[in-house]
């Protein structure tokens, strides 16, 4: 046997990391989260999750250099062992099995790569465990593991309600290319939305609509589609790292049409004409930047990519 073989029985599962086209956020809710009205899209930067029977538990995780460990949780805190035990209760089976996570999506990136995991994970596990959960299921189990978790099983393009945990997904036949910069330094998601709430006291319960960028979806061009890419936590977001203002307007200077945080950030994400054209920026952004890439989308949600 080659020793690229998968062992028998294990499953190995791609998910991919979002953007956020159209954000809206509103005033917090009485459990302290935000309403939101929000755009997800899944990019071609994946994270593989591998499950392998066995009787005992355990998680690894592979992460290349440029991402690095620092923001990732202690042993037992990944959102994949908490995604295993919920699905484990679910189903009132034990936790078991070898999982591991070879990383692609920056940690604390505001790309969801977390999400992606554990959607992943959840996936991987119910083929080896051999439950057959229903799809309804697995995006209730998602929820409760995380507001961007439904969205990683749905992948494509999608708009997100309720705290960003209500799916439901939209056509678009468009491709969408992007250059991609991650920061070496992560941000916290809570923090930012904290620093949301102090600059905006006064947000409006009601998110923003995305009416507009469902609009210029359908029309499949990307000069009218940068036009109305919205994101409300970009402010914070800069006031709180400001070279990501600083990155976004170099990004813009040399030809992208459009320079976005990403969620949360600290990722700032570029949409560009073409695969030519977003090579073409990436070069540019590569004299100031350790790390630049190209990623399209949309690209499907969580899915089976081998088994043995
Ligand atoms: C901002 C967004 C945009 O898609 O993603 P990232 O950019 O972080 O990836 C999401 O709202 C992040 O979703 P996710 O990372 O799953 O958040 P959760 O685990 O559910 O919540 C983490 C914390 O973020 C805050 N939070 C999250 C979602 C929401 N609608 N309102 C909030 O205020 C809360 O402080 C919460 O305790
Ligand atoms: N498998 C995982 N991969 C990445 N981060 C994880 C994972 N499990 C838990 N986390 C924690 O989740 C938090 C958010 O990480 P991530 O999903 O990468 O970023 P973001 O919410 O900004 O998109 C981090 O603080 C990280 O420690």
């Amino acid at each position: 046997m080659s020793p690229l073989a998968p062992v028998a029985g294990a499953v190995t599962v791609r998910a991919p990391a979002k953007i956020n086209l159209h954000l809206g956020v509103g005033a917090p809710r009485a459990d302290g989260f935000h309403p939101l009205t929000t755009v997800y899209h899944a990019l071609g930067l994946c994270d593989d999750v591998t499950a392998t029977p066995a009787e005992r538990w355990g998680v690894t995780m592979a992460v290349p250099d440029w991402i690095g460990t620092d923001a990732l949780p202690a042993d037992g805190d990944n959102l994949v062992d908490r995604a295993a035990a919920l699905l484990a209760a679910h189903h009132g089976v034990p936790v078991h099995g070898l999982v591991s996570v070879a990383k692609a999506i920056p940690v604390a990136g505001g790309m969801a790569g977390g999400s992606a995991d554990a959607a992943a994970a959840l996936v991987a596990l119910d083929r080896v465990w051999d439950l057959g959960t229903t799809d309804e299921d697995l995006l209730a189990i998602a929820a409760q593991l995380g507001s961007d978790v439904p969205f990683a099983l749905v992948g494509g393009t999608a708009v997100g309600t309720g705290r960003g945990e209500v799916v439901e997904p939209v056509a678009d036949h468009g491709t969408w290319w992007w250059v991609v910069v991650p920061s070496t330094e992560g941000l916290s998601t809570p923090a930012v939305y904290r620093h949301f709430d102090e600059m905006f006291p006064d947000a409006a319960p009601e998110p923003c609509g995305a009416e507009a960028l469902l609009a210029a979806l359908a029309t499949r061009d990307p000069h009218r589609l940068a036009d109305v890419l919205h994101n409300d936590l970009q402010l914070p977001a800069i006031d709180l790292r400001p070279d990501l203002g600083e990155l976004i307007d170099r990004g813009q200077g040399v030809g992208a049409l459009r320079g976005l945080v990403s969620g949360s950030g600290p990722t700032c994400v570029f949409l560009c004409e073409s695969a030519d054209h977003a090579r073409s920026v990436a070069a540019s952004l590569e004299q100031d930047h350790p790390l630049v890439l190209v990623a399209n989308g949309p690209v499907a949600g969580a899915h089976l990519v081998e088994y043995a």
